[in-house]
């Protein structure tokens, strides 16, 4: 039996169900579950008629009927898109409230809130007239109860065997309302909640109520489901003695039950079970910054997505329109989280690795961590705005041209001075081409003017179209002020004399090797994770080059054969090419930086570009940090980006990941490094400790270990490496179960969780940067039911 302890949770109660008595719990829940379905039935098919009435009244013909089509098919799509999405576990909760919490303030929505929302298709509990347009989808009000569930007893006629529920607001009976909460709100026939949406101010008690403050709630449940079946039920009895007699507590520990669950290739949602420090950190005010600082799996990441769902649906129109950015440290990472929104039925967020945030990017590889670290450093942005400002490599040193039988002479000290003119005030480059041209040729002008004299020469005007459409002057232009990509000029660092004018009195000799020697291969290699923010600070020092237009396809075009279109059709056609965003679109409306503790003063930078207009949602962990550059530069380079922004700071303590048994190994070894450190609890016990296997030959007993590990569990296998024996490692364990096993190295397991995790020479993991030790916090940390470690060297232990 495991130890199951949940931080919520009170002492058990009297009341708890046997198991007859857990099976009709079930079957009560059960047939609410059934209403809900049906209802949904119901609405779906509503949904889909009155998208086909609004194509209907297109037929009218005329313009205020298209217009009205056209509002009508909008609203009709988006709620079908919404009730069409994931439904399994629909309904995931319910919550039992005291009489006197009837009509809880909370639970009413908002005439603002209403306006916010009804064009969203989420219609209020108080406006029955928004349930006609939108359909029944519930955001706040007193569920309806199924008045059959419970019927296994009767409350007060038998207590200790009847369920104490008959229904909301049976005042008679001295129950309080009930509240079914789920991942969508939906409403009966007569408008009456049936599910309010867990992100609804009316759900919140369900995710903040602890027995200390149970906010009203007597009792709260958990339902478990597969597909449309309801499987278990868990519940917290908050409130003992608000309890009517015979109320039946059942299961113990729901948190504890779902953290058990093997492990997907993807992270889940945790829709169910988010806890109340979480939730506070989720529905945190929608401006400003929100800060969440927690160790090793204390849901971090999950919160931050959940709180993405939470912004969305208090403010779509803000959050929707001007766009969300999720920025992680690697694609490994990206790929993980990817399905957690969608799940929770948000699919139109951007989410990023700092490696691919410039456009044409897609950087994986991680430059050694001395590199990193002069790339990362403020000081490179100096280094950069030189860089941008210096003549290209082959830049002519004269311009010569024949004017009506005269030679016309610029030489470089001439050209230098033009350049220094027009850059003058700091332009970015590639804008100003075409006012260095206009120097160029006023240049020439006044030197024919002064070698022929005034009446031979052109006005300047046509003196300056004719020379301008010159092959001469064309060609000599493109050498002397080319159109610059920012791959070309970061490319001039890999000259160690360019190099050394750029970084004079920022790097150091050794900085200075240490940099060129690593952009010596960026043309062959492609730009590392650490360039990104350096390629996309040449992009704001030169300008972008205008882009010759982008054609978009016609949408209406389907195998060569244009379609029969309707207006309407046109117009959400339209619509939607305005909704897209430019590839390099940067007014978001809210960012999210997960893992910051490893944002680079560089890539704060870069991200600060893209949030000039958003509020922040920045989630990481000091312990966990790989970047050990000047700690007040990377403050500085972090304030700047957050700007002058309002913060709130939320703190998570309970790590849900690890079972203690693991926590303890990596907890050990970070304590090393850092004594005084407030590590979070693990609320798992296992009962298995980790292995730790010592052996001279690596190979074959990296195999051995990680084939024991997909036996041992049912889920995913994550085996970490250092950086440099990544490759070396995944051929070793290449073929055993690829769609269970990943190969990471130790700077892509930041965020990661599997349900078994080898790392293979923790040692070697320490000794590979000066910030090791915590690199290694972080592999020992990602395991979830097992963890073994392989090596050579027992040093780290
Ligand atoms: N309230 C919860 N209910 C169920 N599971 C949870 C809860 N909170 C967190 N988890 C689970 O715990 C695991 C760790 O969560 P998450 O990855 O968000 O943590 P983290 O703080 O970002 O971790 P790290 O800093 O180690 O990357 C995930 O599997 C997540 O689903």
């Amino acid at each position: 039996m495991t130890d199951q302890r949940h931080p919520n949770r009170p002492d058990p109660a009297p009341g708890r169900a046997d198991s007859g008595h857990v099976a009709e719990e079930i079957a009560a829940e059960q047939r609410h579950v059934d209403r809900v379905y049906a209802r949904l039935t119901v609405i779906k098919k509503e949904a889909a008629a009155s998208e086909t009435a609004g194509y209907g009244i297109a037929r009218a013909g005329n313009f205020a009927a298209l217009v009205e089509r056209d509002a009508m098919v909008f609203h009709a799509a988006r709620r079908r898109r919404l009730l069409d999405a994931e439904h399994d576990g629909l309904v995931f909760g319910r919550l039992d409230l005291q009489p006197s919490a009837n009509g809880a303030a909370d639970a009413e929505i908002t005439a603002d809130e209403f306006e916010d929302r009804a064009g969203d298709g989420v219609a209020p509990s108080a406006t029955p007239a928004g349930a006609n347009e939108t359909g029944a989808l519930a955001t706040g009000g007193p569920a309806t109860g199924d008045p059959a569930a419970g019927a296994t007893g009767t409350a007060g006629e038998d207590p200790g065997d009847g369920n104490a529920d008959p229904g909301p607001g049976n005042a008679a009976s001295g129950l309080g309302e009930v509240r079914y909460i789920g991942r969508i709100g939906l409403r009966d026939t007569d408008a009456s909640p049936l599910v309010i949406d867990w992100r609804a101010p009316a759900a919140a008690p369900f995710y903040r109520a602890t027995p200390v403050d149970p906010l009203g709630v007597v009792r709260r449940r958990m339902i478990q489901s597969t597909g449309e079946r309801v499987t278990g039920i868990e519940d917290d009895l908050l409130d003992p003695e608000a309890a009517p007699p015979g109320m039946r507590v059942v299961g113990d520990g729901a948190l504890v039950a779902t953290l058990a669950r093997a492990t997907g290739t993807g992270m889940r949602d945790i829709v169910a079970t988010i806890q109340r420090e979480q939730d506070e950190a989720i529905r945190s005010p929608a401006l400003g910054v929100t800060i969440v600082r927690g160790g090793p799996g204390t849901g971090k990441t999950a919160v931050a997505l959940h709180r993405v769902a939470y912004l969305l649906y208090a403010d779509r129109q803000r959050f929707a329109g001007g766009g969300v950015l999720v920025v992680g440290p690697s694609p490994v990472f990206v790929t993980y989280i990817a399905r957690v929104l969608p799940s929770l039925g948000e699919d139109d967020v951007t989410l990023r690795s700092l490696g691919s945030m410039v456009v044409g990017t897609e950087a994986t590889r991680h430059d050694p961590d001395e590199v990193a670290l002069i790339k990362g450093s403020l000081r490179m942005s100096r280094v950069l705005s030189r860089a941008a400002r210096d003549a290209s490599p082959d830049t002519p040193d004269e311009l010569r041209l024949l004017y009506r039988g005269t030679l016309l002479r610029l030489d470089a000290r001439a050209l230098r001075g033009l350049r220094d003119t027009v850059m003058s005030g700091g332009p970015k480059r590639n804008a100003v081409r075409a006012k260095a041209a206009g120097y160029v040729l006023d240049a020439l002008w006044r030197q024919a003017v002064e070698l022929l004299g005034a009446p031979a020469v052109q006005q300047r005007p046509e003196f300056a179209s004719d020379t301008a459409e010159r092959r001469e002057f064309i060609g000599f232009m493109r050498a002397w002020w080319p159109r610059l990509r920012p791959v070309d000029v970061l490319g001039w660092l890999a000259d160690p004399e360019r190099a050394r004018r750029y970084s004079e009195g920022l790097l150091s000799n050794r900085e200075i090797r240490m940099l060129t020697r690593s952009l010596a291969g960026l043309a062959a290699d492609g730009p590392s994770i650490q360039d990104v923010p350096l390629l996309d600070e040449l992009d704001e020092l030169l300008g972008t080059p205008p882009a010759p237009a982008k054609r978009r396809g016609d949408p209406f075009m389907v195998g060569g054969v244009r379609e029969v279109t309707t207006h309407a059709d046109r117009v959400a056609a339209s619509r939607a090419a305005a909704l897209e965003r430019p590839d390099d679109y940067r007014e978001y409306a809210h960012v999210v930086v997960d893992e910051s503790q490893d944002v680079s003063p560089m890539q704060w930078r870069m991200i600060g570009r893209r949030a000039e207009f958003a509020s922040w949602t920045v989630v990481g962990d000091p312990a966990q940090s790989a970047w050990h550059g000047d700690p007040a530069e990377a403050r500085r380079a972090r304030n700047a980006a957050l700007g002058s922004r309002r913060r709130s700071e939320y703190a998570l303590t309970t790590n849900y990941r690890n079972s203690e048994e693991i926590f303890a190994v990596a907890a050990d070894v970070v304590r090393r490094a850092e004594p005084e450190i407030e590590l979070p609890t693990a609320v798992r016990r296992s009962g298995v400790p980790p292995r730790h296997v010592l052996t001279d030959d690596l190979e074959p007993a990296v195999r051995e270990a990680a084939r024991d590990l997909l036996a041992e569990v049912d889920g995913t296998v994550g085996v970490i490496a250092t950086q440099a024996t990544k490759d070396l490692v995944a051929g070793w364990v290449a073929g055993l179960d690829p769609d269970r096993l990943q190969t990471v190295n130790s700077l892509e397991s930041k965020g990661m969780e599997y349900d078994g995790v080898l790392v293979v020479e923790p040692a070697a993991i320490v000794a590979e940067s000066p910030s090791g030790v915590r690199t290694l916090y972080v592999a020992l940390s990602r395991a979830t039911q097992r963890l073994t470690t392989v090596g050579t060297d027992e040093s780290w232990h």
